[in-house]
């Protein structure tokens, strides 16, 4: 895979920023690939398992001179960083993001860029409830999609040169509005999200009564509410307050559905209840015959790697 950029700086080292340098690494795709953390510790656990070509202790020494500028750090600072960041930016770089809301991040970030640089905010739907520097691993992004959210005035040629690296980190690109992605991504992530840290809560909160049974009898759709509730809670605390309109529209939805099968129990209708779950199955069928599902073994991927 040919180089796609000379100089690429990655701003928060987690998971995404940990992932992309692996991948980058593995494809070949930047000339150096030079990253900035807030904290020192994380900055010296970077150098000790080699994650970037170059470490830097300060957010201008790191954006200076590159080519394509990544911010990887939670949903809820991005505005404040691209304000620091803006004036050490080169003439003609790249700035994007890998942020999980589109239409906030796109509105905190813009106002502060330089008329000479090109923003492309992008999405990558991929992802573990793991955080931090030793996170990261090259195959996250293979056959996943990730989701270019051009703004305004997008250049093309900056969108088809960031395209083609995360093509060549594995990735599936698509274009997508901000207002849409918000909304999709409520349903599928955003929503989800939520209800596993709610039933968590509960079954924490009945731990009480049970003891320690509902850890020790744990089925398998538990303990993915757990796995999910795990999820870094900086990140989800931001990615909530800053997509609110999908996420209140959703969870709307669901607490509708939730009143009318919750009736249903109540009332003994069991065809209300067998008409709604035969609706459910067939969206899940539909989602492995796509060959969008990744745990499905009948299509040779592995599953969401656990640390
Ligand atoms: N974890 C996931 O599964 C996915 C996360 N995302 C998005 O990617 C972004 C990064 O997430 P992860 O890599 O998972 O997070 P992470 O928690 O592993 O890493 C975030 C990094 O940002 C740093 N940071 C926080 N505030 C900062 C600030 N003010 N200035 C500089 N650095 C700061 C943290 O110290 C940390 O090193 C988030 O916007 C998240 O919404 C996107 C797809 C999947
Ligand atoms: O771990 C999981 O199940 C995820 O859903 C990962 C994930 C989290 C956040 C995103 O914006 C995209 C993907």
């Amino acid at each position: 895979m040919p180089q796609v950029y000379e100089r690429v700086a990655l701003i928060g080292l987690g998971l995404i920023a940990s992932s992309m340098f692996w991948a980058m690494k593995r494809g070949g795709l930047a000339g150096e690939v030079v990253g900035y953390a807030r904290s020192a510790e994380t900055r010296e656990t970077a150098r000790e398992i080699g994650l970037c070509d170059r470490v830097c202790d300060t957010l201008a020494e790191a954006v200076e001179d590159a080519d394509l500028v990544v911010l990887c750090i939670p949903v809820g600072v991005m505005g404040a960083v691209a304000a620091q960041i803006a004036p050490h930016l080169k003439a003609g770089a790249t700035i994007s993001d890998v942020g999980s809301v589109k239409a906030d991040v796109i509105a905190q970030v813009a106002p502060h860029l330089p008329d000479n640089v090109h923003f492309v905010p992008a999405h990558p739907l991929a992802g573990t409830e793991h955080s931090g520097p030793a996170s990261g691993f090259a195959e996250l992004f293979d056959n996943r999609w990730l989701l270019i959210v051009p703004t305004e005035g997008t250049d093309p040629a900056a969108t088809a040169q960031l395209r083609a690296l995360w093509e060549g980190m594995g990735a599936n690109v698509e274009e997508m509005d901000a207002e849409h992605h918000d909304l999709v991504l409520a349903v599928t992530s955003h929503a989800p999200h939520l209800i596993a840290y709610t039933m968590v809560g509960v079954a924490d909160d009945l731990r009480r009564v049970t003891d320690t049974e509902v850890i020790k009898y744990s089925a398998a759709g538990f303990r993915d509410f757990t796995r999910i509730a795990a999820s870094d809670p900086t990140m989800w605390r931001d990615v909530f307050l800053s997509n609110k309109e999908a996420t209140l529209e959703i969870l709307g939805r669901f607490t509708e559905e939730l009143f009318a099968l919750q009736r249903a129990i109540r009332q003994g209708d069991g065809d209300h209840l067998h008409d709604y779950f035969t609706r459910t199955r067939a969206i899940r069928r539909g989602i492995i015959e796509a060959g969008q599902d990744t745990d499905a073994p009948d299509f040779g991927r592995g599953g969401e790697r656990s640390k």
